[in-house]
């Protein structure tokens, strides 16, 4: 199967990588960027292909578009005679619905939006998925594996990929600011900042596999580690004193905002 990426950027590049670390023959896969030089470069680093966007569509099973939202227009116009009839399109790009793909590419494209994270580049990615009108179960399988090479997939309504996009698309951002904010702090109390960073880097990473593997509920766990009267407690105080939990519903509906307005109409 042929796969072109278009977009050598921050997203493009960690899937072309992770297509090419699950077993993708590198000769299978093409990438283009606005920059040749980019795309040359990005390419030379897993051993695939660069060529024009025109040119990757034109030998392409499944294209990619991975280009920001305010550049998939021009992008679009310019692959729309060149995308083979029977070519899945996957869009990873927030606010892109797949209407407003249909609309613009040739009569009949099966289409996938999909929203993955940055963590698909260690293969931890989570992804959000949702088939557009003409995509054929077998199609969306495509899509799923594609997405299953840098993580976990769940298929859902298109109506939540805005807060698919404000959860997990956006959410790395958050937990790394979290994880900042706790660096400092720790150099606040005295710590080396390598040291601090250890402690918070490895409770984050702790933290997470025990959400994960004994599927307890995160209350419980945070009561596990409240004793009476303790240090937890007196810090979850401050955090609720400022408001913290309030400042993350806040700030996740600024994202599916944002992820809204930055939609363009469908027609
Ligand atoms: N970063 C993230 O965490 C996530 C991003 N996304 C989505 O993925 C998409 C890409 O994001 P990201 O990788 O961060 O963005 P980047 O800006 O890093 O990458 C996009 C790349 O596409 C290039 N480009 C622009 N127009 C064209 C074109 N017509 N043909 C070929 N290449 C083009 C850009 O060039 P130039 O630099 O010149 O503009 C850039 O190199 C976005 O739509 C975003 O919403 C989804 C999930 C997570
Ligand atoms: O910030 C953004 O717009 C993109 C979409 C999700 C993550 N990054």
């Amino acid at each position: 199967m042929s796969i072109a990426v278009l977009g050598a950027g921050v997203m493009g590049s960690t899937l072309l990588a992770a297509l090419v670390r699950s077993g993708h023959d590198p000769g299978d896969l093409v990438v283009s960027d606005r920059s040749s030089g980019r795309a040359e470069q990005v390419a030379a680093e897993h051993g695939t292909r660069a060529a024009a966007s025109t040119a990757a569509v034109e030998t392409a099973d499944v294209v990619v578009l991975a280009v920001k939202p305010q550049d998939m227009a021009a992008l679009i116009e310019e692959i729309h005679d060149h995308v083979r009839p029977h070519a899945l399109v996957v869009s990873i790009a927030a606010a892109i619905s797949t209407d407003y793909l249909e609309r613009r590419l040739p009569e009949g494209t099966s289409v996938v939006r999909a929203m993955p994270n940055t963590p698909a580049l260690v293969d931890q990615g989570m992804s959000g998925m949702s088939p557009g009108r003409h995509c054929t179960p077998e199609q969306l399988d495509q899509a799923r594996a594609l997405l299953e090479s840098v993580g976990r997939v769940i298929v859902l309504d298109e109506s939540h990929q805005d807060a698919v996009t404000a959860i997990s698309g956006s959410g790395p951002a958050y937990i790394f600011y979290v994880v900042e904010a706790m660096i400092e702090a720790g150099v606040l109390l005295g710590l080396p900042r390598d040291t601090a960073t250890e402690l918070v880097v490895q409770t984050l990473y702790g933290a997470a596999t025990m959400i994960r593997e004994t599927g307890t509920h995160p209350t419980v766990l945070r009561e596990q580690v409240s004793s009476p009267g303790g240090t937890s407690v007196a810090a979850l105080r401050a955090l609720e004193d400022h408001k913290v939990r309030a400042a993350f519903l806040t700030a996740m509906e600024a994202a599916a905002r944002r992820s809204r307005e930055l939609s363009p109409p469908a027609g």
